[in-house]
């Protein structure tokens, strides 16, 4: 069966290839590639990012083997409020992005590129909604196969790399075995570094990379090691994560809405299981404004202030809206918050 063009059935081509066209801009709608793409916004702009970077050319991908295996990848995203399919499509775009940065030109290989791609795209796969500790609490199947360490960040890459074993799925048949050595152990110091209880250390050691920051004449940063190459590229998607208080403001409310819907859900959850309900968790107690004024000022803007530092001066429009953002979620606080019914 013939590819369609964009990679997706859907009858908005027009409209969904003229969406695609910005998918180089920060605070693309991935909500309405999403609509405009039949409920596909993964394999549409992870395909397009593909075809972009050119890489179905560099590393001899099929586009057919890709698709399939973007269909498969984005089929095993959970129907979760939060931590679905879209939310994949959105790091992956966001980590495109940031890829691109002016002080970041010819810094990484095309494998360290498609790495980075991939390595969003998967970075959440099969996400049950609920988080690492609750899984603990539970003594859940995943938790005792990774005994309480990382759980859901090894899951998403095991899930990840078992679909690429299937012969019509494998992307990187045509990989040499020390590329595919390279990559797959890059993919992993990617998405395990998304576990939000490495966010300290690796915030930490991007401060002292900064204050050692060594550039070329042209202002792009200079990494030697792997340890610097890979440390990069581990802020890099734990930033892409948590973009959202970054990008424009009716795109942020309406991931809130939905991580704050999925938080609420494991609540009503702990609530049965007669477990304390986790923080942020109780839909009786809601503050969201307050979380969300907390989560910017202690975790989002540390690091996204940091980030900013080392690509200066690339990501400052960025580091502008998450300020502004801020300060509108701190005025909704002292103001009365929208309360049910007015
Ligand atoms: C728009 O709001 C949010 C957006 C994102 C997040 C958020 C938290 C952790 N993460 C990252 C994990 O999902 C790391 N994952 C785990 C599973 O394994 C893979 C890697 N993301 C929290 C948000 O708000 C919370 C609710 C009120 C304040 C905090
Ligand atoms: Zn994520």
């Amino acid at each position: 069966t013939p590819i369609p063009e964009l990679g997706v059935d859907t009858p908005h081509t027009e409209e969904l290839r003229s969406l695609l066209e910005r998918v180089n801009d920060w605070g693309l709608d991935t909500f309405r590639i999403e609509d405009l793409s039949g409920q596909r916004p993964l394999t549409a702009i992870t395909y397009k990012i593909f075809q972009e970077r050119q890489l179905l050319n560099t590393y001899a991908i099929e586009p057919h083997t890709l698709i399939s295996y973007l269909l498969t990848l984005e089929d095993h995203y959970q129907q979760v409020p939060y931590h679905n399919k879209a939310h994949g499509a959105d790091v992956c775009q966001s980590m495109h992005v940031l890829l691109n940065a002016s002080a970041l030109d010819g810094v990484f290989t095309e494998l360290e590129v498609m790495s980075a791609i991939f390595a969003s795209a998967v970075h959440d796969v099969d996400h049950p909604g609920v988080t690492n500790q609750f899984l603990i609490n539970t003594k859940s199947d995943l938790a005792i196969m990774y005994n309480d360490e990382s759980v859901l960040e090894n899951h998403h890459l095991a899930v990840a790399f078992k679909l690429l074993q299937a012969n019509e799925r494998n992307i990187f048949a045509h990989l040499t075995a020390k590329q595919i050595k390279t990559l797959r152990k890059m993919v992993i110091d990617m998405v395990l570094a998304t576990d939000m209880s490495k966010h300290m250390q690796l915030l930490a050691d991007l401060k002292t990379m900064v204050e050692s920051k060594k550039v070329t004449g042209n202002n792009i940063i200079m990494l030697e090691s792997y340890d610097d190459r890979i440390q990069v590229l581990q802020n890099m998607i734990h930033c892409a994560d948590l973009s959202n208080p970054t990008k424009p403001l009716d795109i942020y409310i309406k991931w809130t809405d939905r991580i704050m819907e999925e938080f609420w859900r494991q609540g009503d959850k702990e609530r049965d299981l007669g477990l304390e309900v986790s923080p942020m968790c109780d839909r009786r107690v809601a503050s969201v404004e307050k979380h969300q004024v907390g989560f910017i000022e202690f975790i989002v803007h540390p690091l996204w202030e940091t980030w900013a530092d080392l690509v200066y001066p690339d990501a400052s429009a960025i580091l502008e809206t998450l300020e502004q953002n801020r300060d509108w979620y701190q005025a909704r606080l002292s103001s009365p918050s929208s309360t049910p019914g007015t």
